[in-house]
């Protein structure tokens, strides 16, 4: 952060030291804790997750990831330079890849019937995720758009770094954590953190307020999302 950066900074509230992304995710510590341990993880690395819940997670995750791609598109429109426009637009391009295969993989080796891959009813945390998702698209504002992406990315990275070697040996718990903890992934989400970095010190307090908010309610909804599956 340059110094001109920091000392548009205001309110007393804030650390930087860490920087912007540091601060929004020390100022949500205990539903982040909760959602990287949660009882979802530790089975999932054990690949004793029950096969209904690991049903039920997986056919609700496909339609936050639709959700999660239509934001990421909105961050690709809304960027405020064309570096971050060409990374991000070049994410969408993995998330939309075809060689991102694993979730048809899995529904069919779980049987999953048609009807749940295309139009489950969704949970609740589903609902408001998929909510915030559309408030952040639609508001055309970067940084939050921003805020819900490294929320969402680094929160898994978390998890999936922590997962104990060796690698369950099937393939939908195995590449669950692979897909979360990989070179390509982990450059994506310090980047993601960098780039709060970036845009952060530039805001308001107002506007770093609302930054908050929409962090706060993205974690409360990952620490439930994995709660759902067993609900
Ligand atoms: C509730 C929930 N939060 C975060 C992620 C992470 N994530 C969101 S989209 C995407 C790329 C396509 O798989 C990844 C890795 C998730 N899957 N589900």
């Amino acid at each position: 952060m340059t110094e001109s950066a920091r000392s548009t900074v205001v309110g007393p509230f804030v650390d930087w030291s860490g920087g912007f992304a540091d601060w929004l995710r020390a100022s949500t510590d205990e539903d982040w804790s909760a959602a990287v341990n949660h009882r979802f993880v530790r089975e999932l690395y054990a690949e004793r997750v029950p096969e209904p819940v690991l049903r039920r997670y997986l056919v609700q995750d496909y339609q936050f990831v639709d959700r999660f791609a239509a934001m990421l598109g909105a961050a690709v429109s809304c960027a405020d330079t064309i570096d971050s426009r060409m990374v991000l637009g070049r994410q969408l391009g993995v998330v939309a890849g075809t060689e991102n295969t694993y979730f048809q993989r899995a529904f069919d080796a779980l049987e999953v019937p048609s009807a749940d891959r295309e139009r489950p009813d969704w949970l609740r945390p589903t609902r408001e995720f998929n909510e915030l998702m559309d408030a952040a698209r639609i508001s055309q504002n970067y940084p939050y758009c921003l805020v819900v992406l490294t929320v969402a990315e680094w929160l898994y990275l978390d998890w999936a770094a922590a997962a104990p070697e060796p690698l369950p040996a099937g393939f939908i718990c195995r590449e669950w954590i692979e897909l979360h903890h990989n070179p390509e992934f982990v450059a994506w989400v310090d980047w993601l953190r960098a780039e709060l970095d970036r845009v952060g010190p530039h805001l308001d307090e107002l506007e770093q307020q609302a930054c908050l908010r929409y962090w706060s309610r993205a974690t409360a909804l990952e620490l439930a999302f994995f709660d759902a599956a067993y609900e």
